[in-house]
């Protein structure tokens, strides 16, 4: 079942397009992660998710209700099924962490009893059960962002929306943020999305991603798929040709392990082939810890070619032909 349906969105400012008919969906309990440079309308894509923005035309069902044409006081209703969580956290430094992480349930009128119970709950949940009395200025960046989830959490939402929520923070307690978010979605089945132009982060926590680009979904599928190819596509050279012309020299990306990358594996290849074998890149290949995508400019493809390049590597794959002198 979907929790989310985006059908033909479309977003502009002062008649410029920020999004151009954006449809995606998202099954309840998926994590999806939207990448894209910067001004490729991330941001203005989850203001429309959040109902904080209102597209020009399309549709947003969150549960079947529809956000983009809701009246403003059944959005903010509808609101409530939303949990936020922002970069920069935006707690209120005058409140104690229990009173930030009530927030959400005072506005909505919950009784005192009830919001304390919860927010205990919460606080257990992001392993801070013992700060409850103090303010944010005594909490490290990654402790305001466990806040800044529990707060999210805490009117019990179907959809968490996270804005760059490990951007401000360093790369071991990024993965810290990661893994509570991870665990939180498969404890709690909650539909996670969040945004991020961190090329880690989408492959430690999106199961799908969608890549935006000025304001158009460019790419979609699974994150190895994705990051490999946008990758690859980064250093690739522009005269790729899908077929082999006269004379010209075939790409070719090898999967090899992380040890066969130091042995003299070129010159090996190049003794064995009788064929030239020019260095482009080499990335670790995202499928797997210990291998490593090797990709290779060669003057000589032939079967036995291949057959030596299977020999010596874990996968070797044609991508291009390019002419000979590039
Ligand atoms: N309130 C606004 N008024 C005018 N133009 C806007 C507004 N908000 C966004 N835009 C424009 O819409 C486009 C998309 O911006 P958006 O902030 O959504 O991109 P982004 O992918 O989130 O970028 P970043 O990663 O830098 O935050 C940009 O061209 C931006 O200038």
């Amino acid at each position: 079942m979907n929790l989310l349906e985006v059908e033909r969105l479309n977003r502009s400012f002062g008649g410029q397009p920020a999004l151009h008919d954006i449809s995606f969906t998202v099954p309840k309990g998926q994590r999806l992660g939207i990448i894209g440079r910067s001004g490729a309308g991330k941001s203005t894509l989850l203001r429309c998710l959040s109902g904080l923005d209102r597209p020009q035309s399309g549709r947003i069902l969150l549960e079947g209700e529809d956000m983009a044409i809701l009246p403003e006081a059944k959005l903010v209703l509808l609101r409530r099924r939303i949990g936020l969580v922002f970069q920069h956290f935006n707690l209120l430094n005058a409140r104690t962490i229990a009173a930030n992480v009530a927030l959400p349930l005072q506005i909505a009128g919950r009784p005192k009893a009830e919001r304390n119970k919860r927010v205990m709950e919460l606080l257990e949940l992001v392993g801070l059960a013992d700060h409850a009395g103090k303010y944010p200025a005594m909490l490290s960046g990654g402790q305001k962002q466990r806040i800044g989830i529990a707060r999210a959490l805490a009117a019990h939402p179907a959809l968490l929306l996270c804005d760059e929520a490990t951007s401000a923070l360093d790369p071991e307690t990024t993965q810290t943020i990661l893994a509570l978010l991870a665990d939180i979605n498969r404890v709690l089945g909650l539909t996670v999305v969040f945004i991020t132009h961190e090329m880690d982060v989408v492959r430690s926590l999106a199961q799908q991603v969608l890549v935006l680009e000025k304001g158009r979904i460019v790419s979609r599928g699974k994150p190895a798929d994705i990051l490999d190819a946008n990758q690859l596509a980064a250093v690739l050279p522009p005269n790729l040709s899908q077929t082999p012309q006269d004379g010209s020299h075939a790409i070719v990306r090898l999967t090899v392990t992380t040890q066969a990358v130091f042995t003299p594996l070129l010159h090996t290849l190049e003794q064995q082939c009788q064929a030239s074998f020019a260095l482009l890149h080499t990335f670790p290949n995202p499928e797997g810890e210990g291998l490593v995508d090797v990709v290779v400019q060669t003057d000589g493809l032939s079967v036995a070619t291949m057959n030596a390049l299977q020999a010596h590597a874990c996968a070797a794959e044609v991508i291009g032909y390019v002419p000979a002198h590039s």
